[in-house]
């Protein structure tokens, strides 16, 4: 696990090795303790480096430890970094991949970092609901001053060798063998003084209006965190090494950790962190696995349809290096998009650093211009007709084994592979708006799928820099299909009492980017009208009677549709749920309309308002979306509650740090869940969607096993079927 060898003649070589990230698992703690002694004590050695294996430095303490605390036995962090802060002989650290968290401070010990330039480092405790507790928060503020530090602890993010330089947070970058740029330096600092280099000594360099800085950052975190309580925690603790001597910020680390260590919080940021692996070993019921399906390389693609999403799939996929064709057959829309993906690719390419991809992109009115491409991705207007048109074409234009993709949202994806010569060459790939920006894709599978051509997405997705999750074909996929139940019951209880104000207060307190009437209003209430009236659902005026509010036999609201008649499209009409100081506006205000709107409603359907608490609010909306979950898990369409999740938290403005949907549930007790369905499944017989999935049922009869437990009683249920 760790490697001791003398090199050049007097450094002692560490090498930590602990496969993948060489995180410190207590057998590595054990093994650095024991070199550290062994170099120091040699009196041939005359200066020490630390590295190591297969190009990585350390990913940071074994997350897999933190799952219990008695999972956390051998020496400790703290003083193993203390001991070889204090050595009397230099430490170098070679910063080999990346340098994160525990790995990060285990170098901010060493007294010199020298780091590969195409190196990373940064502190991610935050990501995982903690904080840099093994003296990050301390001494990096020491060296790199008090805003750097707040930026980098705070976010988490991972920055390059470069900036990590001119931060002053390394001493040196090597762009050829980082370990014998280190042995060389580490020859040349021996025997040199080490006071100087000792970062716990230092104080941090002085701030004006330190006060206010604090109070501004607070603030600032605050909101964007969305009740997530670690970056609270990591400004206090940064506020610490601002202000007190070492010993005591040291004490004040290890408070605030003890407190976010055992929090919900962190639990749910872990599993997200571990989920987010989980989803990309992806499988299909038909047994086809990541580990025994293999793509093959895509080096030419095309999109179809220059809408917004089209243009955001085009610029994500030049942005990934490949050549792309770029059809669109409207002259108008071919002009506007030509324009708008070229800002977009600027934009892009300005913000990240990267060359621009302008050069990748061909353009065309024609779809034979797609003959030669390996894959399609489809991406024009949502409708059946126009979409079994294109597909159709596709299979008659491109060359035989080219993949076509469908980027529908709501269309059935397998409906849509019939038209085909090839259907086993046909998926759904669901993107989010703005594409290029989103991190999620659904990558949508039928009985027919190849999974040959789920591993090219999963692939091509990643190389997106996308969160791929393969799911299986149904009506609204995984997320969209849960958002329903969600969405009926914000509507009904506006129907029972409340305001669209009062429904999205309590999801954004509850963690929730938007609620649900804010984000209606900003994806346009026009899309789900113009479904529901092919669907047969709207009537004129909403209809009137016992029927206005029954459709199928089921509750239904025609809250919607009524607003739609009303030309209230939200954001884009300036009016909606809320009112806009003009169309295209964001800022959204509460308005009186509204008011009067459902008490008129409410009065013509002989509905009684009644105060609707935020408890009731959380339970029907997010309840009927969780066991909506169930019915997901029960159906095979996702292969665990982990897919939902990261579909949730990726794609859906999921607080991740209540883990998703399925976790929240597992938090909150499945039997509680349990009960409150039946809860209101007695008080709102007409509303089939709270009552509690079978799944459900058998996991609580089952003892109610942890998240991660339920694949078993999955599979039992479903073997069942
Ligand atoms: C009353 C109670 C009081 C209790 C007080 C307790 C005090 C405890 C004191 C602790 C001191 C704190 C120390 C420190 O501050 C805490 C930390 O260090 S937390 C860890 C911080 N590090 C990270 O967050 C890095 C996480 N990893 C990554 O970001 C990436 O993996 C990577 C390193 C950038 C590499 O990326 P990729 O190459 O893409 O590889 P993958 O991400 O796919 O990972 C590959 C594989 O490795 C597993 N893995 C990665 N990092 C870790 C890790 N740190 N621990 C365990 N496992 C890790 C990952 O899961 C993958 O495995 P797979 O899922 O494929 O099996």
């Amino acid at each position: 696990m760790t490697q001791y060898s003398r090199v050049s003649g007097s450094v002692g070589l560490i090498t930590l090795k602990n496969p993948p990230v060489n995180q410190l698992s207590a057998v590595v703690r054990h093994g650095i303790v024991d070199t550290v002694q062994k170099a120091l004590s040699d009196p041939k050695v005359k200066s020490v480096v630390i590295c190591g294996q297969n190009g990585m430095f350390c990913g940071g303490a074994d997350i897999k430890e933190f799952q219990t605390l008695a999972n956390m036995r051998g020496p400790p962090l703290i003083p193993m970094i203390h001991s070889i802060e204090a050595a009397d002989k230099p430490v170098v650290a070679a910063i080999e991949g990346g340098a994160f968290g525990g790995g990060l401070e285990l170098a901010l010990g060493c007294h010199y970092r020298i780091a590969h330039s195409k190196a990373k480092v940064g502190l991610p405790e935050v990501t995982l609901g903690l904080l840099p507790a093994a003296g990050g928060s301390q001494r990096l503020p020491r060296l790199i001053g008090v805003p750097a530090a707040l930026s980098l602890i705070t976010t988490g993010r991972h920055i390059t060798a470069a900036e990590a330089l001119q931060l002053g947070l390394v001493d040196q970058v090597a762009d050829h063998n980082t370990v014998d740029a280190a042995v060389k330096f580490a020859l040349s600092v021996a025997g040199q003084s080490l006071d100087a280099r000792r970062i716990s000594n230092f104080q941090c360099p002085p701030v004006p209006n330190m006060d206010a800085l604090f109070e501004d950052v607070m603030q600032k975190v605050r909101t964007t965190a969305r009740g997530a309580i670690a970056p609270i925690a990591c400004v206090q603790a940064v506020r610490a090494a601002a202000t007190l001597p070492y010993t005591q910020g040291m004490q004040r680390e290890k408070e605030l950790m003890a407190t976010l260590f055992t929090s919900g919080q962190a639990r749910a940021l872990q599993y997200c962190f571990f989920a987010q692996r989980v989803v990309g070993r992806w499988s299909m019921p038909s047994g086809a696995r990541w580990d025994t399906s293999k793509g093959r390389p895509i080096h030419k693609a095309a999109v179809i349809g220059l809408g917004t999403m089209g243009r955001g799939i085009t610029v994500a996929l030049a942005q990934t290096g490949l050549s792309v064709v770029a059809v669109e057959t409207q002259e108008k829309q071919f002009m506007e998009a030509k324009k708008a993906v070229s800002n977009m690719l600027e934009r892009g390419a300005k913000r990240s650093g990267k060359p621009l991809a302008h050069g990748k992109i061909t353009y065309s009115q024609s779809l034979q211009a797609v003959a030669d491409v390996d894959l399609v991705i489809e991406a024009v207007f949502e409708d059946m007709g126009l979409k079994k048109k294109v597909f159709q074409q596709l299979s008659a234009v491109c060359k035989p084994g080219t993949f076509l993709c469908t980027n529908t949202s709501t269309l059935d994806v397998d409906e849509l592979a019939s038209q085909t010569h090839q259907p086993e060459l046909v998926v759904g790939m669901h993107f989010f708006a703005p594409a290029h920006i989103m991190k999620l894709l659904e990558v949508v599978y039928g009985p027919r799928s190849s999974p040959e051509l789920v591993a090219v997405v999963m692939e091509l997705g990643k190389k997106m820099g996308k969160v791929s999750v393969a799911v299986g074909n149904c009506r609204g996929f995984v997320g969209n299909r849960m958002l329903k139940p969600y969405r009926d019951q914000a509507y009904f209880l506006l129907e029972e009492g409340a305001t669209p104000q009062l429904i999205d207060q309590a999801l954004e307190e509850f963690g929730f980017a938007m609620g649900a009437f804010k984000v209606s209003d900003l994806s346009g209430l026009d899309v789900g009208w113009k479904v529901r009236k092919e669907e047969g659902l709207v009537q004129p005026g909403g209809g009137s009677g016992k029927s206005a509010r029954i459709r199928n036999g089921v509750r239904y609201s025609p809250l919607g549709d009524l607003m739609c008649e009303q030309g209230r499209f939200g954001q884009k009409t300036g009016r909606g749920w809320y009112q806009y100081d003009k169309p295209g506006s964001r800022d959204a205000r509460p308005d009186p309309w509204m008011h009067s709107f459902l008490e008129e409603y409410r009065a013509r359907h002989g509905l009684v308002a009644r105060r609707i608490s935020n408890q009731e609010v959380l339970e029907r909306c997010l309840y009927a979306m969780i066991n909506e979950g169930f019915r997901v898990l029960e159906d095979g369409i996702a292969a665990g509650p982990e897919d939902i999740d990261i579909i949730y938290v990726f794609g859906y403005g999921w607080p991740r740090h209540r883990g998703g949907p399925m976790f929240y549930a597992n938090m909150v007790g499945l039997e509680i869940v349990l009960e409150r369905l039946e809860h209101y499944a007695q008080a709102n017989p007409d509303m089939p969607t709270l009552q509690p999935c079978s799944l459900l049922r058998k996991l609580v009869a089952s003892g109610s096993p942890p998240v991660n437990k339920w694949k078993e009683v999955i599979k039992n249920v479903r073997s069942q079927l």
